[in-house]
């Protein structure tokens, strides 16, 4: 059987990347992600001298601009570790070495409340993306530098912080929702569910990047609780943007120790 040639990047017209549509010299070392459209447009408040806004035809959305004086990229990859993979590749590529998640997460402790903050130390992979990157007993941790770094800006902007294990699944419904999978992960400590963060540490630490994530709880699957029945529907809304600022803060602060 032959070897196929296949380049490790695909690129389009003009050193385009097809997912993000981002070139080089668009791509700040330090990222931010998320995976809803209005975090990009809301994170533009904060930023000064947004020199690339790139909208893609993939639903992935791109700026990149500076936040006390060092460049910054905030990219919003949709939901789900594959696109998320897609994501980071490009930008890497193009330059990306931090990469620091904002997102929201389901609770599977009941001391858990909603709007607190997870910052997750590592994941559970139970997504299917990051099998093709690593073998299953490669852990999915962030480095512990990004952990401190999170955990002192949330507390430090008044947040209630819980930092350990969290389990990613590719899907939102059956996979987070079936009551054994749920007794299984919380009577080993499991803090919460959601859909990207152990592609982002295990992505960012096979290419040699760094990575970590700050995640506010918008729901608890153990006691029922959840901003979408109605609960604490503003305390999440707000907490759930406001992380983009003490994130910011962590990455300008983690350039100077990692980079
Ligand atoms: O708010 P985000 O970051 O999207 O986080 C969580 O909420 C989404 C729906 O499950 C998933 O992306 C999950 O990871
Ligand atoms: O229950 C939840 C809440 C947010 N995100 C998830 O993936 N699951």
């Amino acid at each position: 059987m032959g070897v196929l040639k296949l380049p490790k990047y695909v690129e389009m017209a003009g050193g385009v990347a097809p997912v993000t549509e981002c070139k080089a010299g668009e791509i700040a070392p330090l990222v931010i992600l998320a995976n809803m459209r209005d975090h990009v447009v809301r994170a533009e408040a904060l930023l000064e001298d947004i020199t690339v806004r790139n909208d893609s035809v993939w639903g992935v959305n791109t700026i990149t601009g500076s936040y006390r004086c060092t460049p910054v990229t905030v990219c919003c990859a949709g939901i789900g570790a594959g696109q998320t993979s897609n994501v980071m590749e490009e930008l890497i590529n193009l330059g990306g070495k931090i990469f620091l998640q904002i997102g929201a997460t389901g609770a599977i402790q009941e001391n858990i409340a909603m709007g607190d903050t997870v910052i997750p130390t590592g994941a559970v992979r139970d997504e299917g993306v990051t099998r093709y990157y690593a073998p299953q007993q490669y852990p999915a941790v962030s480095d512990y530098r990004v952990v401190n770094a999170l955990v002192k800006a949330a507390r430090a902007a008044g947040n209630t912080v819980h930092a350990g294990i969290i389990r990613t699944t590719d899907g939102f419904y059956p996979s987070q929702r079936i009551e054994e999978y749920v007794k299984t992960y919380k009577d080993i400590g499991v803090l919460s569910v959601e859909q990207e963060v152990a592609a982002i540490l295990a992505i960012a630490a096979c290419r040699g990047c760094y990575a970590g994530a700050s995640l506010i709880v918008v729901g608890n699957l153990v006691t029922g609780s959840h901003s979408w029945n109605g609960d604490s529907v503003e305390l999440v809304e707000n907490e759930y943007f406001d992380q983009i600022g003490f994130v910011l803060d962590a990455l300008v602060e983690l350039k100077d120790e990692l980079l």
